[in-house]
């Protein structure tokens, strides 16, 4: 059990849980429940256990944090033991959603797209693997019943075989074009001067296909995704409505859309803002990520801590109640920086990012770490710096602050280097280091109050 989580806050709200559905409505992750809402309630409450799926496509390296909030509901639903479908539009990459977009999207070559798939395929494994960590150990005593299944699938292996004249005989009198044109995504590039292109137009009917291909081959119920997927999942739902309608049978069909997460200015989060923080390790570290929700306002932790954890509703009350009667203290920002970088980069990833955080800032003596210990934990920040062992004081300032040497030379009669745990102001150039080295490899060097680094000397 965590330190900065007292036990009995984690056990003692799930107690009289309301039901799975309402519990993310409480979390602030649902944004409109496709009707009939009462069946999947009720299902839910009675303990059935239900398939779901969220898709994303390969438009770019790597999944970002908005995507993480239709995934964060799939990771409620995959910790309670359902399974969920995690699809890569292959197929759907290729034609461009114009869902919330105001212009076309680029073309892209077919090797980008591929690794894309590849990539984003491997993302959703971590992100669920890491969810699940996350959350057996946080409530060990919850997580005896094991998880639901993931499944990956990427729309590309059906599209690849479906003949445009067989599909336009076989399913085209289902699809009806008024619902198509009455979607905001497409009346709204309708109204402007370029319009869209029937790629764009066509894309709807793309995902609608996919809902019931999942539902009839996997018998999945229910589609997630964020607030501007709404048109393309009841595109889904009206399909298979139609196609289905002799059927006496048919089991109900659900969609699911969470909020938009957008920036202080009101932008939507993601690729095709500029904005995204994305998951790949390989372009963010898991001190990025903690450094992230660590400098977030104080009115948003409360609804990131709902939209980005699984500790319980009740928990958070308490902790933001406590938080803000020391907000300057920010144990609501480290407490949410640590649960999410655990939840995405793997348990004891968040405490590792804390104390990268806390050396860097002064409020944690380095003193009492070995050099092997700085180094992975910088290594792993993707902030440790390398610098040969033949450079004098002044050559390495230059090489790691990125500064002139007339720089570097008057920031050390400033006296504003300190070099070693133990601080110790040196005012002028020198080659002799090897006294201020953590066991003769690593350098800690300080520029003033806040700028700390930590080197290597190879
Ligand atoms: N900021 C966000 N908040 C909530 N959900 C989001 C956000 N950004 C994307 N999503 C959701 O993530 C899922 C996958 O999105 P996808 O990667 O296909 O596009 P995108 O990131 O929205 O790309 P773009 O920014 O280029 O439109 C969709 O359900 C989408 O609604
Ligand atoms: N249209 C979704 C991605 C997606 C693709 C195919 C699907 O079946 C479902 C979702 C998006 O752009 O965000």
């Amino acid at each position: 059990m965590l330190r900065h989580v007292p036990r009995r806050l984690l056990t003692g709200s799930r107690k009289s849980s309301p039901g799975l559905l309402e519990e993310l409505k409480q979390r602030g992750l649902i944004s409109q429940v496709a009707q009939p809402e009462q069946w999947l309630h009720e299902k839910l409450l009675q303990g059935h256990k239900i398939k779901l799926y969220c898709g994303a496509d390969p438009t770019a390296k790597s999944l970002h944090l908005g995507n993480v909030v239709p995934l964060m509901i799939l990771l409620n639903f995959y910790v309670k033991g359902h399974d969920v479908f995690a699809l890569v539009g292959g197929a759907t990459g290729r034609v461009g959603d114009p869902s919330g977009r105001t212009t076309e999207r680029q073309a892209m070559s077919d090797v980008s797209r591929l690794k894309n798939v590849d990539r984003i395929q491997q993302q959703f494994t971590r992100f669920f693997e890491n969810g699940w960590k996350y959350y057996e150990s946080r409530f060990p005593e919850m997580s005896a019943q094991g998880p639901g299944k993931l499944v990956k699938v990427d729309n590309y292996h059906w599209w690849k075989d479906i003949k445009l004249l067989d599909f336009l005989a076989q399913y085209g009198r289902y699809i009806r074009i008024q619902s198509m044109f009455s979607r905001s995504s497409i009346a709204t590039r309708l109204e402007g001067k370029d319009g869209l292109g029937f790629n764009e137009f066509s894309y709807q009917v793309l995902q609608a296909y996919d809902f019931y291909h999942l539902h009839k081959n996997y018998s999945v119920s229910l589609q997630v995704g964020g607030n501007d997927q709404w048109g393309n999942i009841t595109a889904g739902i009206d399909f298979i409505d139609r196609m289905e309608s002799n059927d006496s049978e048919k089991l109900p069909l659900g969609g699911i859309t969470a909020p938009l997460l957008s920036t202080s200015t009101g932008e939507k989060f993601g690729k095709s803002a500029g904005n995204a923080v994305f998951l790949d390790p390989q372009i963010n570290s898991a001190y990025d990520i903690f450094q992230f929700f660590y400098n977030t306002k104080d009115a948003d932790v409360s609804r990131f801590l709902k939209i980005f954890t699984l500790l319980p509703s009740g928990t958070i009350d308490a902790i933001v109640q406590d938080h803000m009667t020391q907000p300057h203290q920010r144990k609501g920002q480290r407490l949410l920086a640590i649960e999410v970088t655990d939840l995405l980069f793997g348990v004891g990833s968040g405490e590792r990012s804390s104390k990268v955080s806390e050396i860097l800032f002064g409020n944690l003596s380095e003193a009492n770490m070995s050099a092997d210990e700085l180094i992975e934990l910088f290594n792993e920040a993707g902030i440790l710096q390398k610098v040969p062992r033949d450079k004098s004081l002044v050559d390495i300032i230059t090489q790691v602050t990125h500064c002139s040497k007339s720089e570097a030379k008057r920031k050390l009669v400033q006296g504003s280097v300190l070099l070693h745990s133990s601080r110790h102001k040196v005012t002028e150039n020198t080659d002799q280091l090897s006294q201020f080295l953590i066991e003769d490899k690593v350098l800690i060097l300080r520029l003033g109050k806040q700028k700390c680094h930590v080197i290597e000397i190879l």
